[in-house]
């Protein structure tokens, strides 16, 4: 991972050789926006993404160009702010299931207990309402098996996933049961007509300017596309966030107090966490430090990118990762330091130099989705615990689709004077 901020100093664009295979590593914040900008106009999504195409179907985040203009358009309104209001409402009750269920003095394994506290998240915020327990089991179990073998899937060839091992046969069963489940729930749905305040209610009422909605196809593609693309990241995060709140007893102090100022003992609801600004420089900051490694793009026709020319149809990599590691932008960028974001200091960034969540047209679609989800749920949880990285511990980035702990051992315990939320 350290040889991806090192390239920023051989220039603005890198060509870099994976054996026969050239690759435009693109090292600069000018340089990342003169990609991500003109997006889908000069760039269709690179190998990452095409590599998932045949599992999620025709979802937002594997087309390209007027297809993916179409498909953004149509699915803005499921982001839409009285939808995040609804949304935060689940997220706290997930939350707070969560959290009243540990022991005190409990060490949890953060990182799991975070994954699976995402995954909870965005399977009751797709949906609300299941027939059965075991259809809302098919699915989650589906999506975990699903994000837990993401990188797999665009590393290895595809003719591997075809080969009949038994974690090949074992998946492909799950997925069977899965595509099975939410075609069950979608039909449920739709012959109820009824709006139930959760994703599939807000992707079943979303019109073109023709009046016309998803068909069948297209929103199953679109459920898959956002339980793969809405667990992982918001799980490793979330992991992260509590890590660094963690590991630092002034950190964890000021959110502690934050919380109880804001919140004064009650439950946080979505109007809140506007308030919560250190606790929104924390989020921004572990955003930064712990963020996405790496995507793909590949070039349309000749485009420039910086003082750089990059020929059609090569493929590039553009790095969170690499550009939140550059010492220009970030003095000593290995340190923790939330007060970076404050509004003076923050000024002093250039655009481009930090895209947790990319830029342009490609951008996360669920970027508000996901910072609500990241401070809705530490909120629930710091109001009730207090959390300190187990003793001894040293915890290392290793990568997978994303940056993640190694390990997370914290031990949980119950604060004294809290907020009695
Ligand atoms: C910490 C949390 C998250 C991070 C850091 C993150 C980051 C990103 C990034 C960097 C991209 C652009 C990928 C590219 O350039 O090819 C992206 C795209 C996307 N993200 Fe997120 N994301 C997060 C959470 C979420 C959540 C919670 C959802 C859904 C509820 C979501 C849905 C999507 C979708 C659908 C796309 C594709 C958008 C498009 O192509 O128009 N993300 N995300």
């Amino acid at each position: 991972m350290e040889f991806l901020p090192a390239l920023a100093r051989y220039g603005d664009v890198v060509k870099v050789r994976f054996g026969n295979f050239p690759v435009y590593v693109i090292a600069d914040p000018d340089a990342t926006r003169d990609v991500l900008v003109p997006g889908d106009l000069d760039y269709k999504r690179g190998l990452c993404f095409e590599r998932l195409k045949p599992g999620l179907g025709e979802g937002i985040a594997t087309a390209s160009g007027d297809e993916h203009r179409r498909l953004r358009k149509l699915l803005q309104p499921v982001f839409s702010r009285e939808r995040l209001v609804e949304y935060s409402s689940i997220m706290r009750t997930a939350a707070e299931e969560a959290a009243d269920s540990w022991p005190d003095g409990a060490t949890l394994a953060a990182d799991e207990v975070m994954n699976d506290l995402a995954l909870t998240a965005l399977t009751r915020s797709l949906f609300k309402f299941t027939a059965s327990t075991e259809t809302a089991d098919a699915i989650k179990h589906g999506m975990r098996l699903l994000t837990h073998s993401l990188l797999k899937r665009i590393v290895l060839p595809s003719a591997w996933e075809k080969v009949p091992t038994p974690g090949n046969l074992r998946f492909t069963r799950a997925m069977n049961r899965m595509n099975r489940s939410i075609d069950e729930v979608v039909s449920a749905y739709r012959e109820a007509g009824e709006d139930r305040g959760d994703v599939l209610s807000a992707l079943l009422a979303v019109r073109d300017d023709d009046g016309n909605g998803l068909t069948d196809q297209e929103l199953h593609a679109q459920v898959m596309t956002l339980a793969l693309t809405g667990v992982e990241a918001p799980g490793a995060t979330l992991g992260w966030v509590l890590y660094e709140i963690g590991r630092d007893s002034e950190v964890s102090a000021r959110v502690h107090a934050e919380l109880d100022a804001v919140l004064g003992g009650r439950a946080p609801e979505y109007d809140d966490l506007p308030a919560l600004e250190y606790l929104g420089r924390v989020i921004d900051e572990v955003l930064r430090l712990h963020t996405p490694l790496l995507f793909s793009r590949r070039t349309l026709t000749e485009v420039r990118a910086g003082r750089s020319t990059i020929p059609a149809d090569a493929e590039l990599i553009y790095s969170p990762y690499l550009l939140h590691h550059d010492v220009r932008w970030f003095p000593d960028p290995l340190r923790f330091d939330p007060d970076r974001w404050l509004p003076e200091n923050a000024q002093r960034i250039p655009k481009g130099a930090y895209i947790p969540f990319a830029a342009g047209s490609y951008q996360c679609i669920g970027k508000v989705f996901a910072t609500m989800e990241l401070t809705m749920i530490t909120a629930v949880i710091c109001s009730r615990w207090h959390l300190s990285l187990a003793l001894g511990t040293d915890v290392r980035e290793v990568a997978s689709a994303l940056i993640r702990p190694d390990k997370l051992p914290m031990t949980v315990s119950r604060r004294t004077h809290p907020a009695s939320v």
